[in-house]
């Protein structure tokens, strides 16, 4: 159930500033799309395997309890290789510094161009609960215990 103004699971809004006003306000390509498109404010070109941290001309006021997550795009990462180092990278609440992209190209042989206002990546805002640490001696036992890293098999590399 929806209406035309406040979609289900949609909050905010969320207050953006653009530090470049060249560049449009980044927006969904859809209404209910989860990420944000954020747009190049260079030109930049990657050699195979090069990276580049990249901005996008905005910065923004996440609230307390949600924080924002720079996830890469799936069609440029099947087409050209795209992707993000640190992907998803995290953009803590309390930051007010441009939002930067770490792009890398990881198609090995052609280069990948990036123009100014190309959307080169997508910013999802999700909420994150705040978590004190304590330090135990011990913790509970359950099934899996310290079994991971491919222990569940399910591919030939992984027997
Ligand atoms: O893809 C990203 C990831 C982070 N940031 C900004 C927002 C974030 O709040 C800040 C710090 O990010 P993070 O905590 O991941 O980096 P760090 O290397 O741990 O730096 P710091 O010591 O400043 O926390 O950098 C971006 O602009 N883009």
């Amino acid at each position: 159930m929806s209406n035309s103004e406040h979609p289900v699971g949609s909050g905010g809004p969320l207050r953006l500033r653009r530090l470049d006003p060249g560049l449009p306000v980044p927006s969904r390509a859809h209404p209910s799309d989860a990420g944000i498109d954020l747009y190049s404010a260079e030109d930049c070109e990657l050699a195979p395997g090069q990276r580049s941290l990249v901005g996008t001309g905005v910065s923004v006021a996440i609230p307390e309890g949600y924080a924002g997550l720079v996830h890469p795009r799936s069609g440029l990462a099947a087409r050209a290789g795209l992707s993000i180092v640190n992907a998803p990278g995290t953009v803590d609440a309390g930051y007010r510094g441009e939002i930067k992209v770490n792009l890398v190209n990881l198609d090995p042989s052609e280069p990948v161009r990036i123009g100014r206002g190309d959307r080169i990546a997508q910013l999802l805002i999700q909420r994150v609960e705040l978590w004190d640490v304590i330090e135990v001696h011990e913790l509970d036992e359950t099934d899996r215990g310290e079994r991971g890293h491919g222990s569940t098999g399910g591919h030939h590399r992984l027997t």
